[in-house]
């Protein structure tokens, strides 16, 4: 099942939050939804699941539009948490599969398996309350997918989880997509995303900056960069090439308009024997991000669209 928005715009008052936004949630994947605060992303995630209406657009499944019943299905986590807090884990869990209709025995054991494999089988009697925030977190994302959605939207999922936990909601939300599940994050955790989603769409002041495979982006947005480790004697110095990084062993990172020169430097380093690297450098999704969001902003003067951070959180 494919999910698309098409050409959805969403005002709020003079505020335009969405402006001509498309984009396509595939199966089998995660589909990372970034930007920068106010962008438009979660306003563009209330639209799919329904909460809110767009002004203009569609959403549809396998190019139907997504019906009342479609949205009920979906499993949302909002970016403000919602769940009650003196409720217990599993009773909540539990009460949750009950009003998307599972029965008592299936929302029972859905309940229990999500609670093992996001490690709060210690917690399933403790009130929400009585958590640590990275628990919270983890038991918000169990609400999320106790009732066996076929879609899913998490509004920053991994926020105040710690590098183990985010592996672990990681595994879990990975096994989904290997169901068939579409699923659309987003985070500001720019490395997380790039390491675990295969699809991105970054937006901007309401408009989509770039969408696509994530190694398609990459090559796009690459400058004609190469690192080769082993550099001859003499040096690779040619017309076009200019070294962007060299380090004290032979290590240097060249610029090179043209592919062929840049394979002969190779091709020289390896005729001196000393060639034990050579690949093209690509970019990573903070550089990318900075690229299509940051520099153009800078260069329209930013009045577009909300404040966009100058650095990512990402290294
Ligand atoms: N209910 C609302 N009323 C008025 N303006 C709103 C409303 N909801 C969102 N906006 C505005 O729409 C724009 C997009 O907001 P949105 O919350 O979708 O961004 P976001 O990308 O999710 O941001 P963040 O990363 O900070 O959560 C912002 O300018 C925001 O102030």
């Amino acid at each position: 099942m494919r999910i698309s928005v098409r050409n959805i715009s969403k005002s709020f008052g003079a505020t335009r939050a969405l402006d001509d936004v498309s984009f396509d949630i595939e199966p089998g994947t995660l589909t990372g939804f970034v930007g920068g605060n106010g962008a438009g992303k979660t306003t563009a995630m209330r639209i799919i699941i329904g909460v809110l209406l767009a002004d203009r657009g569609e959403v549809t499944k396998d190019n139907a539009p997504l019906t009342q019943l479609d949205r009920r299905a979906i499993g949302y986590m909002p970016e403000e948490r919602g769940l009650y807090p003196k409720m217990r884990v599993g009773e909540q869990l539990e009460y949750l599969a009950r009003l998307h209709g599972l029965s008592a025995r299936r929302a029972k054991s859905n309940a229990r398996d999500l609670v093992e494999r996001l490690g709060l089988e210690g917690r399933i009697n403790d009130p929400i309350e009585q958590l640590s925030l990275g628990n919270q977190q983890r038991a918000q994302i169990a609400a999320a997918l106790v009732h066996g959605p076929d879609l899913l939207i998490l509004d920053e999922p991994f926020s105040g989880l710690d590098p183990m936990a985010v592996d672990v909601v990681l595994g879990v939300l990975q096994q989904r997509a290997a169901d068939g599940v579409p699923i659309l994050l987003s985070s500001h955790q720019l490395d997380v995303v790039e390491r675990i989603c295969e699809h991105l769409v970054i937006i901007a002041g309401g408009r989509i900056k770039a969408q696509g495979p994530r190694e398609q982006l990459r090559e796009q947005h690459s400058p004609p960069r190469y690192r080769l480790v082993g550099v001859p004697a003499g040096g690779i110095v040619r017309p076009g090439v200019s070294i962007i990084e060299s380090s004290a062993t032979d290590s240097v990172v060249f610029d090179s308009p043209d592919p062929l020169v840049a394979q002969s430097v190779a091709r020289d380093a390896a005729l001196a024997g000393t060639l034990r690297e050579f690949a093209p450098v690509r970019p990573s999704l903070a550089e990318i991000f900075r690229e299509v969001v940051v520099d153009h902003a800078l260069s329209h003067d930013a009045h577009d669209g909300p404040t966009i951070p100058a650095e990512t959180d990402a290294s």
